[in-house]
This record gives C-alpha cells, sequence and structure tokens, in this order.
C-alpha cells in the first residue's frame, strides 16, 4: 500500500504530537544542518529544543570526505554542541566493515582507496593498511610507464584485496586505471556510499556515486556500499545507542538514502525535509509510488531559501507527489 507523506506544516500541535512520538533523531548532515558551509536557519534551535526535551540526537552521514573528528569540528565551528560518540560516517561505518566484519586475511587485506582523509583517518584507526586515496604521487597525468608498469603489474600491490571508492575531490585517469585493475585482478569493490549528488552552496555537485560509475561502466560490477540505506550502518548504529527503533526518525533530504534507510530499519517515522537533494535525481522517487514514504513521512515547515525560489518545478504535484509546503 502506498503510505501518503503527510506534511508538518506550521501547526505546533502537530510538530509537539510528531517530536513526542520518538526519544532519537537521527540526522543526516548534507542537506539537512547545512548546504555546504551555509547552516540553514534553525538548525541549532531545533536541535537544542530536541535535547531540551530529552531526546537523543545522532548525526548519519554518507559525507566520506571526513572522519568522526572532523566532523565533530565542523559541527562545534557551526554552532552545534556535539560529541564524536553521536557522529556515524559512511568512512567509518566503510573502516568498521572491512576491519571487524570482512576481515580479509592479511596481508592480502589492504585497501585501494579512492578518496579523501576522512577514510584514510578511519581505516587507519581500525588498523587497515591502504593505498591510493590523497596519495599526491597520484594526482598527475598517466605516463608511458605507468601504462606499461600497471599491464604488467610491476606498478601494483600484490596484497590489494579491496578498492573502496568514495568521494574523490581529485579523481583523475591514472587512480581510475590503478582501481580498474585492482578489481580486474578479483579486489572487493566496496563504496563508502553512492549519493548521485552533493549538495552544497545551494546547489548540487558530483556525488560519490559519481565516482564510483566509471568502474561499475568498466567491470560491470556494482559496489557494496556501506552507507545510507545499507543496514550494517543501521544495525552498528543501534548496536552501539541500543535504541527503540520504534522509537527513533530519521530525518534525511535524500529520499534513496536517507529515508529508505528509516523505512528499510523499520524505524518508528521518518522526516523528509526539502534543503537538500529534493530535487537531484531522486525527484524521480516522486514518479514511483510513494511505498518508501511512510505515514509518518512528514515536510516541516521550511522558509525558501533565496535559491530555491526560481528553482525548477520539476516536481508534479499530485497524489504521489510531495508538494513544497505553502511557505509558513
Ligand atoms: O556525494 C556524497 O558523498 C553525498 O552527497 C554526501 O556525502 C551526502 O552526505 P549526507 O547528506 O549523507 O550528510
Ligand atoms: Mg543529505
Amino acid at each position: 500500500m502506498a503510505h501518503l507523506p503527510k506534511y508538518l506544516t506550521g501547526d505546533q500541535t502537530a510538530i509537539n504530537e510528531f517530536i513526542d512520538k520518538f526519544d532519537v533523531f537521527l540526522f543526516d548532515c548534507d542537506g539537512v544542518l547545512w548546504s555546504g558551509d551555509h547552516l540553514f536557519e534553525g538548525t541549532v534551535e531545533t536541535l537544542e529544543l530536541l535535547r531540551s526535551r530529552g531526546k537523543k540526537t545522532i548525526f548519519v552521514t554518507n559525507n566520506s570526505t571526513k572522519s568522526r573528528a572532523d566532523y565533530l569540528k565542523k559541527l562545534t565551528s557551526m554552532g552545534i554542541p556535539g560529541d564524536v560518540d553521536e557522529i556515524f560516517a559512511s568512512a567509518y561505518s566503510s573502516a568498521i566493515y572491512i576491519a571487524r566484519i570482512m576481515k580479509l586475511p592479511a596481508p592480502k587485506n589492504k585497501v585501494f582507496v579512492l578518496g579523501e582523509s576522512g577514510i584514510e583517518t578511519e581505516l587507519r584507526s581500525e588498523g587497515v593498511e591502504f593505498i591510493g586515496g590523497t596519495d599526491p604521487a597520484l594526482r598527475r597525468d598517466i605516463t608511458p610507464e605507468d601504462y606499461k608498469g600497471i599491464a604488467d603489474g610491476s606498478l601494483l600491490d600484490d596484497n590489494v584485496g579491496i578498492v573502496l571508492a568514495g568521494l574523490d575531490f581529485h579523481i583523475n585517469y591514472l587512480k581510475l586505471a590503478h582501481a580498474y585493475h585492482y578489481l580486474a585482478r578479483g579486489a572487493k569493490f566496496l563504496a563508502t556510499n553512492t549519493d548521485s549528488t552533493l549538495p552544497s552552496n545551494h546547489t548540487f555537485f558530483p556525488g560519490a556515486g559519481s565516482i564510483s560509475i566509471p568502474l561499475i561502466n568498466m567491470t560491470g560490477q556494482q559496489p557494496l556500499a556501506l552507507g545510507k540505506p545499507s543496514q550494517a550502518m543501521m544495525d552498528a548504529i543501534e548496536g552501539k545507542f541500543r535504541f527503540d527503533r520504534k522509537k527513533a526518525c530519521m530525518v534525511g533530504d535524500r529520499l534513496n538514502t536517507d529515508i529508505q534507510f528509516g523505512i528499510e530499519g523499520k524505524l518508528g517515522g521518518t522526516l523528509a525535509v526539502l534543503t537538500g537533494n529534493w530535487l537531484g535525481r531522486d525527484a524521480a522517487q516522486w514518479a514511483r509510488p510513494a511505498t518508501l514514504i511512510p505515514k509518518e513521512a512528514t515536510i516541516p515547515p521550511y522558509k525558501t531559501e533565496p535559491w530555491q525560489t526560481n528553482r525548477p518545478r520539476s516536481i508534479k504535484e499530485g497524489r504521489d507527489h510531495a508538494r513544497s509546503p505553502d511557505r509558513p
């Protein structure tokens, strides 16, 4: 049965009733708390209000460019008090999965990383060996010697057993060539997450999923994605906080990661906000019967950010489509 979203309009009673249903709020970060370095209006006040009512807040982000410690610095710099233990980022859940669940036998458990320092920090904290990532030696054009050395294997590390693809701001042909050949040699293909776009500066940029696409295209393999909506991440969070899933709500901006994560995790509710990837590729999700949106799904009142007023009205109004709520 298709669930239709309920709108959480400016009605304070409805908002209080919604809040009182839950003990724990899992907050997505990019597109919910902020867009890049722009903190959305009301974010700090909302978190303070929830905490003042004894609600637990946990930050669950697919952004693998930062470690949990980096995220704590960002939260603090944005005026959001937090604790590193309340932060679950996809780099962390990937490192945990590799180190504690996959547990490939050494020495063939080295990781070739496409991604930034967040992944490296978390792999290091789990004692997982890696190459690639932010290595400056790979930030250059491919040369005839590279072609030769990759082709005959002399430039490849025989201990690489995993390719882990995350958001990499320095992706290039040379790194993709290395990653492809490791996969061709049988390395396991993992992704921190497969978000198609990254919400930032009130628009969208290539997301982590756009980094692994070339490898999917070349190999025909789909990576095991370890961020939302993967339930490995939900199990890790529940294992740590031991919360009642029926009393937890996932707040997110992306339907095929955040909201799906909450629904498949059988949480008590989900809250879809309109400040992030709403108009990304996921808009198409609304074209499907709203099976991903349980009845508790709501769309909070939001002040249209200036950049949103001229956004394309690509979302039909109607039965299975969410509508931008009237402005409060
Ligand atoms: O491309 C990406 O990696 C994602 O867009 C980004 O990281 C999403 O982060 P989140 O919304 O889960 O905080
Ligand atoms: Mg988001």
